[in-house]
């Protein structure tokens, strides 16, 4: 086990390219269990999310080389009749369950443990199992899930989704890709993540049209090819950077991002104060920021609500809540996707901020406050980076730990904030150092 180590109170300033969507990976890799063809795929992100996919890919026969840093190629040609995953490894993430669609399509039965993923509330797969159903086939839910499909195969079909679940449509458009015939998918999710696999399986033959629109009609096609695709840039982490630069009081550029899928993020972070300007491809923090909270009209508290996209995302409201509590004024913030998102706040307030956590979905965040170094452990992902950044802009030193939970999203992320000037150490649990 490992911790951070930081020294806070230092602008950060720099240039920094995003790396490739976690979110967008996971389910392109599955992708590659549709074909017995080579599957190149770049810019992939070496997170720890990422090693697990790989290693489930493995476990069931897939062949893993590595091209360079960031480029692999897979290749399924192995793979034969009903596959079972590890349990283990099934457990270790949530994005597991995505094998399900590509297993089923192929081989017409799969039997899933049940996946595993950030404990931020209630996950539903009925979603995933209600799309597999309009697809015809039939499932026996017991402590794993057994899925077959009918006698030849998937029946392409009307799959309408009872909420826009990322997963649940990935897993759709994965099963549909390889059904001949029409699906159409409705009440889909459109997230900048799913929109790049729909694009990726086009490329491996099938057709899909309605790309980045809550209803996607897929042409399938009962023998897919292999393709090369470069996934796009992490948004979640292009949001983080710009909340870093933010409380820091640094000025941070960073390359190379997707300005549409910015909207949302820049227009939020906008009304929390947060300048940015767009410079071509890159997205540029200026130093020294007046972070203020708006009004809403009638001078009514300013809310931040989450939601499926082009709503601003769920994976960036415990980023929200740092980036707020260094800015003046205050604002309500309503996650209300998951129960438990919310609850590091008190690791927020234990370092000086004012929060009112009003419920397990909304926190009224008041600032500025001069937040003090801590002893902290990141309980997800999203809120270890709002941990993270809470301690760069904190006056004196903070650990944290359980930072595997911020190793599976965020890569290299302790050398990559260090290039941007953070006092940030990776050392192991119970040593002590010195930083800066
Ligand atoms: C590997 C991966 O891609 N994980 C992402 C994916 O998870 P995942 O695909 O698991 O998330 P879903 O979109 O299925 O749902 C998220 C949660 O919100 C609830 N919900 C969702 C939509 C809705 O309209 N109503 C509703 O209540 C669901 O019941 C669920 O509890 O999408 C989430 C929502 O963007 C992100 O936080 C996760 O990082
Ligand atoms: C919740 C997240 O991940 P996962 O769905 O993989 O648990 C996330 O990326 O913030």
């Amino acid at each position: 086990m490992e911790k951070f180590v930081i020294d806070g109170g230092r602008p950060l300033s720099g240039t920094v390219r995003p790396a490739g969507n976690k979110n967008g990976a996971l389910p392109i890799l599955a992708a590659s269990v549709l074909t017995s063809e080579d599957v190149v795929v770049r810019n992939v992100p070496r997170i720890r999310d990422v090693t697990s996919m790989l290693n489930l890919l493995e476990g069931i026969g897939v062949t893993v080389t590595w091209l360079d840093e960031h480029a692999v190629r897979l290749n399924a040609s192995a793979l034969q009749g009903a596959q079972s995953l590890r349990r283990e490894d099934a457990e270790r993430i949530r994005a597991s369950f995505l094998l399900a669609g590509p297993l089923l399509a192929r081989f017409g039965s799969c039997v899933m443990p049940p996946p595993g993923g950030d404990v931020i509330g209630r996950r539903r797969l009925d979603p995933h199992l209600d799309a597999f159903r309009a697809l015809g086939a039939t499932l026996e839910v017991g402590r794993d899930i057994e899925m077959i499909a009918p006698p030849g195969g998937l029946r392409a079909g009307e799959v309408f989704m009872d909420e826009p679940s990322v997963m649940g449509t990935e897993n759709a458009l994965l099963a549909a890709a390889l059904t001949p015939g029409t699906t159409v998918i409705g009440n889909a999710a459109c997230e900048p993540h799913v929109q790049d696999l729909a694009r990726m399986l086009n490329k491996m033959g099938a057709r899909i049209d309605g790309i980045g629109s809550n209803v996607m009609t897929v042409h399938g096609d009962g023998e897919l090819s292999g393709c090369d695709h470069t996934i796009g840039p992490d948004h979640i982490e292009i949001g983080s950077f710009m909340a870093l630069a933010g409380v820091t009081g640094g000025e941070v550029r960073i390359v190379d991002v997707e300005p549409e899928d910015l909207r949302m993020i820049r227009l939020v972070f906008g009304r929390l104060g947060l300048r940015s300007e767009l410079d071509g491809t890159a997205v540029v923090v200026p130093g020294d920021q007046d972070l203020r909270t708006a009004r809403d009209i009638g001078e009514h508290k300013m809310k931040v609500q989450d939601g499926p996209w082009p709503a601003f995302p769920a994976d960036l409201t415990s980023i929200a809540v740092a980036l707020a509590t260094q800015a003046s004024g205050s604002v309500l913030i309503h996650e209300w996707m998951f129960e438990n998102r919310l609850v590091f706040t008190d690791k927020l307030v234990s370092m000086g901020a004012d929060i009112t956590l009003c419920d397990p979905h909304r926190a009224i965040v008041s600032g500025p406050c001069r937040l003090r170094g801590e002893r902290l452990t990141s309980p997800d992902i999203r809120a270890g980076m709002a941990l993270l950044i809470a301690a760069l802009c904190a006056e004196g030193r903070s650990t944290i730990g359980n930072i595997d939970q911020i190793d599976r999203g965020y890569e290299a992320i302790d050398s990559r904030l260090r290039a941007l000037g953070a006092e940030i150490e990776r050392v192991p649990d119970e040593a002590v150092v010195s930083v800066g």
